[in-house]
């Protein structure tokens, strides 16, 4: 099941963290008065999800794309869109300027939620990106509702595990969760001899759980976060990671907790934000709910309406985390 979509989607993500890769290591390589400058995630950001937009739209023309940015500054800025796109073809070899700013703004018209549509985060994890830190680019296919199919790539993760370019992490609902390494010049494949089944890890005691935060204590409320943990009696201080690759470390076992509750009780998740993420835990053997215990659904438009809190665990330690999160915040 979802063969072409799998190959389609893992050779787009891996060239798009491969452009990723390339603008972050030129951040990190400038000064640091650089660091603060936007524009490269900006740049980033459009490129990557422009690299992907074309390849569904030439494997999949008739699904539609909901992406989390638009080309509405691209058009008004002549330099910007000249970066843009030589960021672009340096990186899939020459396209057309007109194609590149449809490309990316097929990511911004409405569609039919309850039907089958891709979601793209081209970067997330911007702040991390900034910092030379943990990001991800991260696709999702879903139908109705439901993810059918995952791939974040994580050019930062852990790299004496996956090497230097870090590694894609991807499932398709039934079939298991698996990473590979991410080779410069070679996108991954569904046949990758280099990918390995991936699996949460078994922990059922809280107090040897390793859990995981934001980085930002803008996104979430990381004293709540801190009083669910002493409740559960988890003694390790929390693992602060940017980005999806927290559901990275979920599903490899690398963590046992992420707990993601929004300090602004107005504040709605973002489809692109948990749609990859939860298909690559979910089939690792874990569980991604609300903080009410309900799985997340997809139909409900850009964000995540009906959801207050996120939890991903390794599963066996999920009910026990509803119950220490019930018995500390009112949902
Ligand atoms: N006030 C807020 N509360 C929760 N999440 C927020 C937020 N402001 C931004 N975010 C989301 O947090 C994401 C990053 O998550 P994390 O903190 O896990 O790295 C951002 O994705 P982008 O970086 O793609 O914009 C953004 O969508
Ligand atoms: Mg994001």
């Amino acid at each position: 099941m979802y063969r072409k979509e799998l190959d389609i989607a893992l050779s787009a993500v891996s060239r798009a963290a491969k452009l990723c890769r390339d603008v972050q290591q030129t951040l990190v390589d400038a000064e640091s008065v650089q660091k603060k400058d936007r524009s490269p995630v900006t740049i980033a950001d459009f490129g990557s999800q422009a690299i992907i937009s074309m390849a569904l739209s030439a494997a999949f023309p008739e699904d539609p794309l909901v992406g989390e940015e638009d080309a509405v500054l691209l058009r008004k800025n002549d330099v910007l869109r000249g970066k843009v796109h030589n960021l672009v073809s340096n990186a899939i070899g020459a396209v057309d300027e007109d194609a590149l700013i449809e490309a990316i703004d097929r990511g911004a018209r409405d569609t039919n939620f309850s039907g089958r549509f891709w979601t793209v985060d081209p970067i997330d994890g911007t702040k991390g990106f900034l910092r030379g830190d943990q990001y991800a680019v991260a696709l999702a296919l879903i139908e109705a509702g439901r993810v059918v199919l995952g791939v974040l790539g994580c050019p930062n993760f852990n790299p004496e595990k996956w090497g230097a370019n870090g590694a894609i992490f991807y499932a398709v609902a039934g079939g298991g969760a698996f990473a590979a390494p991410i080779e410069p010049g070679t996108p991954v494949g569904r046949n990758d001899l280099n990918a390995k089944p991936i699996r949460v890890d078994g922990t059922n005691r809280p107090e040897a759980a390793r859990f995981c935060e934001s980085v930002e204590s803008a996104h979430s409320d990381h004293e709540v976060h801190r009083r669910i943990c002493d409740r559960l009696g988890i003694l390790a201080s929390p693992c602060r990671i940017d980005s999806q690759a927290k559901y990275a470390a979920i599903a490899s076992g690398e963590a046992s907790i992420y707990l993601r509750l929004p300090r602004s009780s107005a504040y709605r998740e973002k489809i692109w934000d948990h749609a990859a993420g939860a298909a690559v835990v979910t089939e690792a053997g874990g569980r991604v709910t609300d903080f009410s215990g309900s799985p997340l659904g997809f139909t409900e438009g850009r964000t995540l309406k009906s959801h207050r809190g996120i939890l991903a665990t390794n599963g066996r330690l999920h009910d026990g985390v509803l119950s220490a999160i019930q018995s500390t915040v009112a949902i």
